[in-house]
């Protein structure tokens, strides 16, 4: 095929194009990108005296354990503690073991943090210390410490060490543990627990921060967005259990947690304020999500009742945006260290809220109006589906998701170019190639869905993300989801990262986002248009500070597809650079085979006129000077 490419941009290529949804799926969050490493640190939202109440925690050596509703809470956002009993005659350590999420890596030379709190059930004269360490599944101490504590400390004190292992643990199956020692003197005492807490080093040392690894993986993509809270995980399976911001924000002790929407509880740990500093950190512009009245579980709230949760919208807002001077919630902000408005552009009004249409009509109408006013640079993106219902005030956005099979997304490049321009824009907010089962896009691995990308998958994916760039003159935002899964604990595949307690897994997908994020260029250059229902696929944009042309080629089936490329400049360089990305049809990078299929770089000859063959399921970014 011959691509003839014209000097004349159509349209600049929006800088919030490519970047990433987020939500607490899989474990995204909690034990994921959130650095804690103690699962269910504080009991939150469980039923004491129940063992998954104890869930993650295991006594050592006999210690009886159970969690209370405590009589006297550490804080009234945590009403429950772990009641430790030393029993009568014990000998040795005895306490309390917590296996993480599904792992915990240790690292020598790493630091740790470890914090609880405490206090004995009752006053004694007992005199001893706890032992606070690190050890293998099996037993074997990687580092402890000792806090020394007397009887006499009936009230809350929280302990606060560090650890350092000298040895790395040579797998993740270990524990952090809290013993006493428990000479004669320890027999019988009881000990309450609350808020524990283990932190690695985090992602620019933020305190309460992200995991290293995981947060420099999606660094190094280079996003432009962030979207949060969720996806479903925003709407809560009734009106109560939804993400509520106020209980996410502040001190650890004051944050409750809630029911997640993806089948675990959620620690709230990472929070509003916690998303904000990681957009800051990575420069990304948040797209946040406000509760919009509807529950997964099936109930709209009505209309006479929806202004306790506007309210909460519009402090929610006022948060983010809010002058420190004039809002409550915008002072909250100052006084938990940021006084400056975080930047924020986008609010999205619920979640897929096609599951609930007939109710969206005044649910959008009632939000918007209340907060357009209020907000007047804010865009508000409405999430049913385009156009239907219709909906007053006219959206100024959309958020579009696309969930379908590798062949859909590649027959479906030209989704948007037929789409009115009428100063509507659109987000699409989730897309991916899930299934090779146009019959059963939902269904399980037996019926076609799959369980981490392919290179299938991926090159469908970027024939259709060439036409998000072709109508990124409406597109302001895509996003591939859902963006991380933590492969012990998952409750949906395929995923952009993979990882697990030790390390991090991209995939064929995560490869393609980044090929078209690090290579965005700033405006588009119309070219020659792929057959819309062909299996090749390409996109044209010019990097206006290095007189860069990036031409981005999907090729979508096995055989190899040549193209030759026309150039009317004046000057082209004669060499560029291919980033290729190619492999089986059926290849993913997994936990076994991580690195199966990664871009690899070539020197390639171009021109005012140059052919390229395009490898059979390739993605390939080439890149050359021109003007
Ligand atoms: N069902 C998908 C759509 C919803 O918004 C997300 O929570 C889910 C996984 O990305």
């Amino acid at each position: 095929v011959t691509v003839t490419v014209s000097p004349t941009a159509s349209h600049p290529v929006p800088t919030t194009l490519w970047g990433q949804m987020f939500e607490d799926i899989s474990h995204s969050g909690d034990g994921g990108l959130y650095a804690e490493l103690l699962q269910n640190r504080a009991f939150q939202q469980v039923t004491p005296n129940t063992t998954a109440a104890l869930n993650a925690w295991h006594s050592i050596n006999g210690a009886a354990l159970s969690v209370v509703a405590d009589i006297l809470p550490v804080s009234s956002a945590l009403p429950n503690s772990l009641q430790v009993t030393i029993p009568a005659g014990s000998t040795g350590l005895v306490g309390v073991g917590n296996e993480g999420y599904f792992g915990i890596k240790v690292t020598a030379g790493s630091t740790y943090t470890a914090s609880f709190h405490y206090r004995f059930a009752k006053a004694s004269s007992f005199k001893g210390s706890f032992k606070v360490a690190l050890q293998t599944a099996a037993g074997r101490s990687l580092v402890s410490t000792s806090v020394s504590i007397t009887g006499e400390t009936t009230k809350w004190q929280e302990v606060k060490v560090t650890l350092r292992p000298t040895i790395s643990a040579s797998s993740t199956a270990n524990n952090f543990t809290v013993t006493l020692d428990s000479g004669s003197a320890a027999s019988g005492q009881i000990v309450h627990f609350a808020l524990f807490s283990l932190f690695p080093p985090t992602f620019k040392n933020r305190p309460n921060g992200m995991r290293v690894d995981i947060a420099t993986t999606l660094a190094e993509m280079g996003p432009s967005f962030f979207r949060l809270p969720g996806g479903n995980n925003l709407e809560g399976q009734t009106v109560d259990q939804r993400w509520q911001w106020n209980a996410t924000v502040g001190p650890l002790l004051n944050r409750p947690g809630r029911i997640g929407d993806w089948g675990y509880i959620n620690t709230d740990g990472l929070g509003l304020m916690d998303y904000l500093n990681w957009c800051e950190d990575l420069g990304m512009q948040a797209i946040m999500a406000i509760w919009s009245g509807f529950a997964l579980g099936g109930t709209s709230v009505a209309e006479a009742d929806l202004g306790p949760y506007i309210q909460q919208a519009m402090d929610q807002i006022n948060f983010v945006i809010g002058d420190s001077k004039k809002s409550a919630p915008a002072a909250l902000r100052a006084s938990l260290g940021h006084p400056d408005p975080y930047p924020l552009a986008y609010v999205e009004v619920g979640n897929e809220d096609f599951f609930a249409a007939s109710t969206y009509t005044y649910r959008w109408h009632d939000f918007v109006t209340a907060l357009q006013p209020k907000f007047p640079n804010i865009r508000f993106i409405a999430t049913s589906d385009t156009f239907n219902p219709i909906l007053s005030p006219n959206p100024q956005s959309w958020d579009q998701h696309n969930y379908n099979t590798p062949s859909w997304f590649a027959e479906n490049s030209f989704f948007y170019d037929g789409f009115e321009r009428n100063g509507t824009t659109y987000f699409e907010g989730e897309y991916a190639a899930i299934s090779t089962n146009s019959s059963d896009i939902f269904g399980t691995p037996a019926t076609g869905r799959l369980t981490f990308p392919t290179m299938q998958s991926a090159s469908g994916e970027a024939a259709y993300m060439t036409g998000l760039e072709r109508n990124a003159d409406i597109v302001f935002s895509a996003s591939y989801a859902p963006l991380l899964n933590h492969v012990t604990n998952s409750q949906w595949t395929p995923n952009l990262i993979s990882f697990d307690a030790g390390n991090v897994y991209p995939s064929t997908s995560y490869y393609v986002q980044k090929l078209f994020s690090l290579n965005r260029g700033d405006e588009y250059l119309p070219s020659t248009l792929p057959v819309q229902n062909g299996t090749l696929f390409w996109s044209v944009v010019r990097k206006i500070s290095t007189q860069q042309i990036i031409i981005k080629i999907s090729n979508t089936v096995e055989t190899a597809a040549d193209l030759t490329f026309e150039l009317p400049f004046r000057s082209v360089a004669k060499t560029g650079t291919a980033q290729i990305l190619t492999g089986a049809a059926n290849a993913s990078n997994t936990p076994t085979t991580p690195n199966l299929v990664v871009p690899r770089n070539s020197t390639i000859a171009t021109g005012k006129r140059f052919s390229y063959i395009a490898p059979g399921f390739s993605v390939s970014v080439l890149s050359f000077i021109a003007h």
